[in-house]
């Protein structure tokens, strides 16, 4: 990996306290197959080009043990040193990813909570601080954390489905090394705009904002992304690597140094009473959404 972080003893709290099926505070079951399946890889016809697909169903929603199988994944693809690229995309028909699994910050345990965003921050570590080229092929929606995975990428695509910081209709606020992901890249006054409001963009709004680089075909989605991941491995190694740390570096850096700050402010957030109330409510409306 390019920018080395250590974060052994949050992971492993995190495998303590794994668990794969429960009962949310709204009384909705989630279970899925283990972890271990919720990330897989391939290889593609270049040796060069690895595909990373989520496949947590129904929503991709990045729980403690999400955010480590990703993690995990993208450090296994590293350690071969003839992977250059990895295309970050979805098997789940409409949804990248829902952000956040918000059955983490929902009555939270306790001590969960600071190994959970201890989690979060490697993700952003191992995927904003690849070594590797990565290509995001947005295949749905990506709200939020979501919209994180896609920010990190080096060069995105997107199909269909909305992509933003939208944390402010929780009744939450994006942390400051996400929303500072937000604004280098789409510029101080746009961002302000889109965090207050907690816009999502559909692709045409999020291309014209430069979210992202490209609206593609949904069937051609593979193709463009192994395309992309192409030219960008034909740029030799060491200027990319290089490049990325010109433009990534300090924010990661700053991150690093604060890290348990960080996990400390949004622990404390997390729990006020008015962030529980706020975050229930709009898991509410989410689960009744349908009905
Ligand atoms: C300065 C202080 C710093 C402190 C920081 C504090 C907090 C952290 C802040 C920011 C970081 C990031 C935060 C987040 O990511 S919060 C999560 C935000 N995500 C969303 O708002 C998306 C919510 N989901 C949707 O809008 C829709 O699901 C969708 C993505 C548009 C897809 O819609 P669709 O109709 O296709 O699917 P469903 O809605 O039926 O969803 C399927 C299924 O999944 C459940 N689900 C969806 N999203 C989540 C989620 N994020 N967490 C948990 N569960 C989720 C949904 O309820 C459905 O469940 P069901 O049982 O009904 O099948």
């Amino acid at each position: 990996m390019m920018f080395q972080q250590s974060s052994r003893s949050l992971l492993d709290a995190s495998k303590k306290s794994s668990s794969f099926r429960w009962t949310s505070s709204v009384g909705r079951t989630f279970s899925s197959r283990s972890p271990q399946d919720w990330v897989t890889t391939e290889e593609t016809d270049d040796p060069s080009i690895a595909i990373l697909k989520m496949n947590r169903a129904p929503a991709n929603t990045l729980s403690l043990e999400m955010c480590t199988e990703i993690s995990k994944a993208i450090k296994e693809l590293e350690s071969n040193k003839k992977t250059q690229a990895v295309i970050l995309t979805s098997s789940l028909p409409t949804i990248f990813s829902a952000g956040l699994d918000l059955t983490e910050l929902h009555n939270p345990d306790k001590d969960r909570l600071p190994a959970f965003w201890g989690a979060f921050q490697q993700l952003y570590f191992d995927l904003y601080g690849s070594r590797l080229a990565t290509i995001g092929a947005i295949n749905g929606h990506a709200p939020a954390a979501g919209c994180m995975l896609a920010l990190s990428c080096d060069y995105r695509i997107m199909s269909k489905g909305n992509i933003g910081l939208n944390e402010s209709k929780l009744g939450i606020c994006a942390p400051p090394w996400l929303g500072q992901q937000f604004i280098d890249t789409i510029g101080l006054r746009k961002a302000e705009l889109a965090l207050n409001m907690g816009t999502l963009f559909d692709t045409k709004a999020a291309l014209d904002i430069g979210l992202i680089d490209e609206i593609v075909g949904e069937d051609d989605v593979m193709d463009v992304a192994k395309t992309r991941a192409s030219q960008w491995v034909a740029i030799p190694a060491p200027a990319r690597v290089a490049c990325k740390e010109l433009t990534r570096g300090r924010q990661l850096n700053e991150l690093k140094e604060n890290r348990k700050q960080d996990v400390d402010h949004f622990c404390s957030f997390v729990n006020q009473e008015a962030m529980q109330r706020n975050l229930g409510f709009y898991f509410e409306q989410l689960a009744k959404r349908k009905k």
